[in-house]
């Protein structure tokens, strides 16, 4: 994600070898006079095109799909159809078969919401097994076993465009399409797909919701491989089923696996390997299956991140310099920035919760003031978590009522809480790993950021100043807790206590009238719990409530205004801090009954 960040003159120097490679392929047919090395560029450059479509399914959101094949195949046959039999130009069936293979491809997105990633890719594998039978059973529309033949290339008025014409045609697409994407990976919808794919919990706290997430994803790949249809369709002259085999649909998926899932350039490295290597393999050729499982074996278990990912590893490695800030979180200096409107406070009335025999939540009345600390303690599976996810609608509780400030929450979703401005510390951190602390910092402006889709996909120039300012208030989240200057390394590479650290600034960065926080002490340094102490303190005290669960007593005891005591899901007591822990209920729930 970092790659596309920086200066004007930055972005050129990085957009260069991208020119070089998109002028050197475009230049091809004008220097090799064989058609055939022409013809090979266009079909690769259709395959980075639907690669690119699949990279943002499976690479950004996760979802796994076996059937993209399918949804070229979709996207051909309607060009095919609408200009071979019925005299459409391509310009006008183009966009056709772009929406049908959007269409079909969200009808393949249905079984996402419901079922796990692997599950879905036996659903969108069935798509691609079905899809040939398909085509012949549908002789009428499709020509059966001989396809559509004769379909005409694209053409201005009476100016028919040649073979390098449609390769130049495919990469102008690509073009657009590169662009777009890293556009879109780049902005609040890029983080957003990433957190479904790495933390779908998570990523419903800070308000995206996963099936829409899910849905935007499929209707991409979708609408690339109906697009790369289309071209294939005029690039190839004709359709048939034998070119939408069950290995087809699998070849898009290892070209994004190989090549780099969820970077940019996977899908270009992916194809150009399945292109080259058979070109070398040609001496080998009975060999080449046992080489290729051998090659992604040896691929996977050394360089699970593909190709591009082995690349970026290896230059990090190079480019590490060994210096490193300043002692994590010792420095919490942060000024809180004020909530997004009054502090909410919460009420529960009634609230049970159980997970089959286990009753983790048995009838809670409770009461949470607005801007005040509410400390929640008690011992090891006593309901506490479960408490915080039924406030933040993580979990539905079975019987009661939750009302945030005076709505009634007790339907709600955690998205729309997080629009509310609710935000949430987990109790184990939930990042997106693989992205820069930044971008984790960022997700957390999820619900409060404008930019739309449009505005940026189009760059407008009010979605930049706000990503800019945005930006900025996350560097200064990053260097108040002692992350200044590590704005662009991997969350993932980071310690645990910086993990919960991250977390908390994410959590800032919604700048919430609610925050939820699940054990952010536990793993803290001495320095880094005092600090903690004066965070929570000045959270408080900008205007935002804070629910604390924590089971470091003297944490507690020095920021609570406030603390509930819970035990086997029932509430012992609630009062000031020195009343509730000094109850004589609260010591016996520690340290258990007097003998
Ligand atoms: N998803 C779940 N499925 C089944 N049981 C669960 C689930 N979540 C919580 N429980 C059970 O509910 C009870 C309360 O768990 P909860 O995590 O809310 O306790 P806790 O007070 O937060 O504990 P800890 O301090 O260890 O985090 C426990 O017995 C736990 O095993």
């Amino acid at each position: 994600m970092s790659e596309v960040r920086g200066t004007r003159a930055g972005a050129a120097r990085r957009s260069a070898p991208w020119v070089a490679l998109v002028a050197a392929v475009a230049a091809l047919p004008l220097v090799s006079g064989d058609p055939t090395i022409t013809y090979l560029a266009t079909t690769a450059a259709i395959y980075v095109l639907v690669g690119t479509g699949l990279n943002i399914m499976f690479g950004y959101t996760g979802q796994v799909s076996l059937g993209q094949g399918a949804l070229v195949a979709v996207g051909a046959y309607a060009t095919g159809i609408l200009m071979a039999d019925h005299g459409w130009t391509f310009w006008a069936a183009a966009p056709v078969a772009v929406v049908i293979a959007t269409g079909a491809g969200t009808l393949m997105a249905l079984p996402a919401f419901r079922l796990s990633s692997w599950y879905i890719a036996l659903v969108t594998l069935g798509a691609a097994m079905a899809m040939r039978s398909l085509l012949v059973e549908f002789e009428g529309l499709t020509g059966g076993w001989s396809g559509l033949v004769g379909i005409p290339r694209p053409a201005f008025g009476s100016w028919e465009l040649g073979e390098r014409d449609v390769l130049w045609l495919a990469l102008a697409v690509n073009v657009v399409l590169f662009v777009m994407v890293r556009t879109i990976v780049d902005s609040r919808f890029g983080r957003g797909m990433m957190a479904v794919r790495d933390a779908p919990e998570m990523a419903r706290s800070v308000g995206v919701g996963p099936a829409r997430m899910k849905l935007f994803a499929f209707a991409c790949g979708g609408a690339t491989a109906g697009l790369g249809g289309a071209l294939l369709a005029v690039h190839h002259g004709l359709v048939t089923p034998d070119d939408f085999t069950l290995d087809f649909s699998i070849l898009f998926l290892l070209v994004v696996i190989i090549g780099g899932a969820a970077r940019l350039v996977g899908p270009i490295i992916g194809t150009l390997l399945f292109f080259a290597l058979p070109e070398l393999l040609t001496g080998l050729a009975e060999w080449r299956g046992l080489i290729y499982g051998a090659a992604l074996l040896v691929l996977m278990v050394y360089a699970p991140h593909g190709i591009a990912g082995a690349w970026e590893k290896l230059r990090a490695r190079h480019g590490a310099d060994g210096t490193s800030s300043d002692a994590p979180g010792t420095g919490v200096t942060i000024e809180v920035r004020p909530p997004r409107g009054e502090p909410l406070g919460v009420e529960l009335a009634g609230v049970r919760k159980s997970f089959g025999g286990v009753h983790a939540l048995r009838g809670i009345d409770l009461t949470i003031e607005p801007g005040t600390v509410h400390a929640i303690v008690g011992p090891n599976g006593s309901g506490k978590t479960t408490l915080l996810n039924v406030i933040t609608r993580l979990l539905q509780q079975d019987e009661g009522r939750v009302l945030l400030g005076t709505e009634d929450v007790s339907r709600a979703t955690a998205e729309r809480l997080a629009r509310r401005g609710v935000a949430r510390v987990f109790q184990t951190p939930r990042l997106l790993g693989a992205s820069s602390l930044r971008d984790n910092v960022l997700l957390g402006a999820y619900a409060r950021e404008r930019a739309n889709g449009p505005a940026t996909v189009l760059r407008l120039p009010w979605a930049r100043r706000e990503r800019a300012e945005l930006e900025r208030e996350a560097d200064g989240l990053l260097a108040g807790h002692g992350l200044a200057g590590r704005a662009d390394e991997e969350a993932a590479a980071l310690p645990h206590g910086e993990q919960r650290l991250l977390e908390v600034a994410r959590a800032l960065m919604a700048r919430p009238r609610l925050l939820l926080m699940d054990e952010p002490a536990a793993g803290l340094t001495p320095r880094e719990l005092e600090a903690l102490g004066r965070l929570i303190r000045a959270i408080r005290d900008a205007g935002t409530t804070v629910v604390l669960v924590e089971h470091h007593i003297e944490l507690v005891a020095s920021v609570a205004d406030v603390v509930t005591v819970l035990d086997q899901g029932e509430l012992v007591t609630s009062g000031a801090p020195e009343e509730a822990l000094g109850d004589a209920r609260v010591v016996e729930v520690y340290l258990g009954a007097p003998a």
